[in-house]
């Protein structure tokens, strides 16, 4: 049986402080640890990592360099904590569940992740999430993690230079409908591939998901899944910061995260963006556990 490391990262300094800090309670009250068990696995639940509260320091401390990466120092110590409990996690022969806080989480997830082995990684987002504080047109550091994990640029000379890589031949985004002139030009440029929501449109989930996780699995010890809940239609998630209209369906979210599980190969996971003071009703959290749960290999029969 899979024993499955809950990890909380209740940070919002990726989102400009917006509330996705409350995504790990809302993740749990949802009912997490009842579906992953109904996945046949084992949640063991590590709690949430230390993130400081904004409102407790103070205000002129540390503006943000020019103001384009903004919280740069508070995100670099939760990434900082997080990679080290995901890679403790692996070591102790878990699966790290890691629970946002926005998607800047994902540069410590992936650092932690891809420590010991080589990962590939599946991008489930409406968002490329490949800016770098020159490109950014908000400065908020959970636009930018891909890029981040993958050394790009000026993240080349902050403290993640040096942090463990995911190959570019490795990656695949998947669901994208909101991706910035900067980000179009490096996904044409670097070659990922890079998926569509009119892409889905023309080839079915199925076909799209498939190829996805064959480019991130091919030659690779384990698959990493980061899985931004915006990458759902606004309709089924609208408990997210950033929604974009036109996106995947439930039923099109659970069958992605059905080819997950049967890849054999998942190492990680994360859920990002939910944010309970945007939700109605911590729906959004619920998909998040439910899909989390077929992720995982809840089957009906
Ligand atoms: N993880 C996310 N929700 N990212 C949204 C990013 C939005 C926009 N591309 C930016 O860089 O500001
Ligand atoms: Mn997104
Ligand atoms: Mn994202």
């Amino acid at each position: 049986m899979r024993n499955v490391r809950i990890i909380g990262a209740p940070t919002d300094f990726g989102a400009n402080r917006r509330g996705v800090d409350m995504g790990p309670s809302a993740i749990r009250y949802a009912g997490l640890a009842d579906e992953l068990e109904s996945a046949d696995t084992e949640p063991m639940d590590g709690g949430d990592l230390f993130v400081p509260r904004a409102e407790e320091r103070d205000p002129d401390a540390d503006a943000p360099p020019d103001g384009r990466a903004k919280f740069l120092g508070e995100t670099a110590a939760v990434s900082r904590q997080l990679g080290n409990e995901v890679a403790r996690a692996l070591s102790n022969g878990e699966t790290p569940l890691v629970l946002g806080g926005d998607h800047s989480v994902a540069i410590g997830s992936l650092s932690g992740t891809a420590r010991e082995a080589d990962v590939g990684a599946v991008w489930f987002d409406a968002h490329a999430d490949l800016n770098t504080p020159a490109t950014s047109p908000s400065g908020n550091i959970h636009g930018m993690p891909l890029a981040a994990a993958l050394g790009i640029d000026e993240f080349a000379d902050t403290e993640w230079a040096n942090a463990p890589r995911l190959s570019p031949e490795n990656i695949a985004l998947v669901g994208l409908r909101s991706v910035d002139p900067a980000e179009q030009e490096l996904l044409r440029e670097r070659g990922f591939a890079a998926y569509t929501m009119s892409d889905i449109d023309e080839h079915g989930i199925t076909d799209v998901v498939e190829e996805a996780l064959s480019i991130a699995t091919e030659g690779v010890d384990g698959l990493h899944v980061s899985l931004d809940l915006d990458w759902l239609d606004p309709n089924v998630a609208p408990g997210v910061g950033t929604p974009v209209r036109g996106g995947v369906t439930y039923r099109e979210a659970h069958s992605a995260m059905e080819m997950v599980a049967d890849t054999g190969v998942l190492r990680s996971m994360e859920l990002v963006e939910v944010n309970p003071t945007l939700d109605q009703h911590n729906e959004t959290a619920e998909l998040a556990t439910e899909l989390a749960a077929s992720a995982f290999g809840k089957r009906v029969l």
